[in-house]
């Protein structure tokens, strides 16, 4: 049996920043991937096949409103060309992710079915392996809804929706999270006529509740968004799926040609023989761990979706790179989510960092909430882009709690305030910094006024500076 100092089951964003760390710093390394490619979710049906079609259909949304400028353009757009660039963006990137380029990095690449035959052996097909140090790292997949006639007539979900040939007239998401709504704005700039059917009371349920109400507003100018919708059943009748959904109190059916199904995620954890490993999963049934990421078999570990913290392609590389730090050397150093952003991909995008105004309460804790619309920065007035706000939350001595944006590219430009707080910055620090006009960051600068504004122009300064300037010659 060959014996390994590490073996990684899962290749995708987190499996492959562990088997590229551990094999660089020279432990004896496996990787174990199910599928005849290397990259995970992320790369062939999670977040750069969506990044590409929502690049794609913003294109063709600029582009039919050239008439503002007495430009023509008509047509429909074709399916089978927007998925083919997003078939151009994975390959590309797969270069990067090749089998070939692991090997060449001196990590032994198995495809197959990872199954547990004991804590410490693998069964991969007609390979026993056995590893000192083993990292699960095998993602997550839809978690479709229990909903009665869904099965017999047919829906599609991110693992099916890239391969689509032909552009649904009319389509209804049900789930009103990030999955479902980045890409339902995008069927809808398309030319789909998009509903977006969300079981509770708003969208974005993670989101700051200011930013929820702008999104949904913003949104709504593109979709057709129904909170508190409990779908009840589907039917089909020839070619139209039937939706048949409840809104207080109300019976209602939607007509459409296809369902997208964006209802949470669930761990790919079937199969893994994880009982007969003695890895245990928690109530919600991903797996269990402790901060150091070790499952309740020490030598075991489980990063990414499987473990069910933050379902992020940055949380799943943050998390393998402290696991090869953790197996290879026996640490116990803990993982920290503090400082863990995320950013949805609608247009405007929005951006996400520490706590909402709502958790900050919660907790118990005195805040202060600094927010700026778009529309005081001149360079979103420029450019006709002005909706949107930016928000800090603080402390009362004015230390970062939270930082949360909606607003075009919001998802680069807010990426100032993540390095300051992690340096220990204040937010009277960010407008220390100097932004170039007329930069979209400026927002940033412009809040952090607000902070300064509130200190040296009411209370006692301005009392004292009157006083100062009236004796002075
Ligand atoms: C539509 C969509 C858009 C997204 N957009 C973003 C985004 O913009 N930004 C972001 O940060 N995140 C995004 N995500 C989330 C991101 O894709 C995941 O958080 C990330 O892929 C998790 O990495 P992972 O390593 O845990 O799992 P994955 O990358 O999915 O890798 C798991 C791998 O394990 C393999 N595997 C499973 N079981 C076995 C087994 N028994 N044996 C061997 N191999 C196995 C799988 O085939 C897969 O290759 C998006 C997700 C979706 C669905
Ligand atoms: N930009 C990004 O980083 C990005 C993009 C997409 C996905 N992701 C990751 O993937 C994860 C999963 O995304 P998601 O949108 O599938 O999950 P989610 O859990 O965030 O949202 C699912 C939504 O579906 C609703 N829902 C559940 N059952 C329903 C039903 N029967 N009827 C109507 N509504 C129902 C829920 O109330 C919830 O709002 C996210 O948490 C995120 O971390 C990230």
């Amino acid at each position: 049996m060959e014996k390994y100092g590490v073996i990684v089951i899962g290749g995708g964003s987190g499996g492959l920043t562990v088997a590229s760390g551990a094999a660089s710093l020279g432990a004896k390394t496996a990787l174990i991937e199910k599928e005849p490619h290397l990259g995970g979710d992320c790369l062939h049906v999670g977040c750069v096949p969506s990044k590409a079609f929502i690049e794609a259909a913003n294109e063709v949304h600029t582009s039919r409103q050239g008439d503002r400028f007495g430009l023509e353009v008509s047509g429909k757009a074709d399916m089978k060309q927007v998925n083919r660039r997003v078939r151009k963006s994975i390959d590309h990137i797969q270069e990067h992710d090749s089998i070939e380029r692991f090997e060449d990095l001196g990590v032994r690449v198995l495809i197959g079915k990872a199954q547990f035959e004991n804590p410490h052996t693998i069964v991969v097909g007609n390979h026993r392996i056995r590893g000192d140090k083993i990292v699960i790292s095998t993602g997550s997949r839809s978690n479709v809804a229990p909903i009665s006639g869904l099965e017999e007539a047919g829906y599609i979900t991110n693992e099916t929706v890239f391969d689509l040939e032909w552009l649904p007239s009319r389509l209804a998401f049900i789930g009103g999270g990030p999955i479902g709504l980045e890409l339902a704005q995008a069927f809808s700039r398309l030319g789909t006529q998009v509903t977006v059917l969300e079981g509770g009371p708003a969208i974005l349920s993670k989101e700051d509740g200011d930013i929820q109400q702008a999104a949904a507003e913003i949104l709504k100018q593109e979709l057709n968004i129904v909170t508190n919708a409990k779908v009840d059943r589907v039917s089909k009748s020839s070619e139209t799926k039937k939706v048949h959904y409840e809104v207080n109190g109300l019976k209602e059916t939607l007509d459409v040609d296809e369902i997208f199904v964006a209802t949470g995620r669930k761990p790919n954890t079937e199969g893994l023989g994880l009982d007969s490993a003695g890895v245990i999963m928690n109530n919600r049934g991903f797996i269990q761990v402790d901060g150091t990421l070790r499952t309740s078999q020490s030598h075991i570990f489980a990063i990414g979706d499987v473990n069910g913290a933050f379902p992020f392609t940055h949380v799943a590389g943050q998390e393998g790179k402290l696991v090869v730090q953790n197996a290879l050397f026996n640490l116990k150093r803990k993982i920290s989510y503090d400082y863990t952003p995320w950013n949805t991909y609608t247009t405007p995008e929005i951006f996400h960092f520490g706590l909402t105004q709502e958790e900050a309460v919660s907790q118990g804790r005195e805040i202060k909430v600094y927010k700026t619309s778009l529309d005081e920065v001149d360079r979103f007035i420029a450019e006709h882009k002005s909706e949107g706000f930016i928000k800090i939350i603080t402390d009362n001595k004015g230390k970062i709690l939270g930082a949360h944006a909606i607003g075009k590219g919001a998802g680069d430009w807010m990426q100032v305030v993540i390095l300051a707080v992690k340096q220990g910055a204040k937010i009277g620090d960010l407008s220390q910094i100097i932004y170039p006009y007329p930069n979209h960051a400026a927002a940033i600068e412009r809040v952090s006024n607000e902070y300064w504004r509130a200190k040296l122009f009411s209370g006692f300064i301005p009392r004292l500076t009157k006083k100062v300037i009236k004796w002075l010659p």
